[in-house]
């Protein structure tokens, strides 16, 4: 089977493509894939498949022509993936799948529209995040308040007053299965200047991951609400390089580098 590996911003995917629409992908065989030690090694798998050969997204198929089947790195189904979308356009291009510029990709969060620009940087429409209130989330003992944020998959992003270069995120998050029943991703988040944040993430299926694209969108939403603004570009710094988030009245963007670092045959 061949594969590629790809990041952004250091949040790292095998690459799995499958035109003709052939792979099961079993939770344990993406497990295995993604194992750092016993196998490649990443946060998540990319599936690249046609959009029409894919029942849970054949309805996008007349905008998309490409769909990224996500997995997360235990192996579980996540409805977006806001950096794994950015790799998934730079690998779409360096195949030849698709022309460099501008065009959509398929998710089981809804159609988003990408763009490469000439710099690497990759920019994706990630649609409107949706506010659904605020909960709790309890991090090595201590407990956040946090915005509720739907990017298509659930965050809960924290403005804590901690340096979150200090926390303590080997294990994972408590949080209200009443209100995330499916589980959530945690941004824990510090305002370090004029629409500027330092995020750390601990991602459902995944763990500490050193960044998360739908995150970092969630986390300029807490931050734009705190400092009472709720459009404007915000940077937002994580273990593995910076992001930009751009608010507008009816969407959000995130953009930075994507880049390819491999390609090969899995044997597993
Ligand atoms: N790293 C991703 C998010 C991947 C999915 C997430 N772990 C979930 O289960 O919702 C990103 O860049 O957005």
């Amino acid at each position: 089977m061949r594969f590629a590996k790809g990041h952004g911003t250091e949040n790292d995917f095998v690459i799995l493509p499958d035109p003709d629409g052939e792979l099961e992908l079993s939770a344990a065989f993406v497990a295995a894939v993604c194992d750092r030690r016993a196998g490649i090694g990443a946060d998540g798998v990319l599936r690249v498949t046609r959009t029409k050969l894919s029942p849970e997204v054949a309805a996008q198929a007349g905008e998309a022509e490409w769909f990224m089947d996500y997995r997360n790195a235990d192996g579980g189904k996540a409805e977006m993936c806001g950096n794994g979308t950015r790799v998934f356009a730079r690998y779409l291009v360096d195949a030849g799948l698709a022309e460099p510029g501008e065009f959509a990709v398929a998710t089981r969060g809804g159609v988003r529209r990408v763009r490469l620009a000439e710099t690497g940087d990759v920019t994706v429409d990630m649609g409107p995040p949706r506010v659904l209130g605020t909960s709790r989330a309890t991090v090595a003992g201590r407990g956040y308040e946090g915005l509720h944020v739907d990017m298509g998959n659930p965050h809960l992003a924290c403005v804590i007053g901690d340096p979150v270069a200090q926390l303590d995120l080997s294990g994972a998050p408590a949080f209200d299965p009443e209100v995330f029943p499916a589980g959530v991703n945690v941004e824990l988040l510090n305002p370090v200047g004029t629409r500027r944040v330092v995020m750390r993430v601990f991602e459902r299926g995944s763990g500490e991951t050193r960044s998360c694209g739908t995150g970092a969108v969630a986390s300029a939403v807490a931050a734009a609400r705190l400092a009472g603004e709720s459009t404007g570009t915000w940077a937002v710094e994580v273990l593995g390089g910076t992001v930009t988030v751009t608010l507008d009245e009816d969407t959000s963007y995130l953009a930075g580098p994507a880049v390819l670092v491999a390609s090969g045959e899995l044997t597993l």
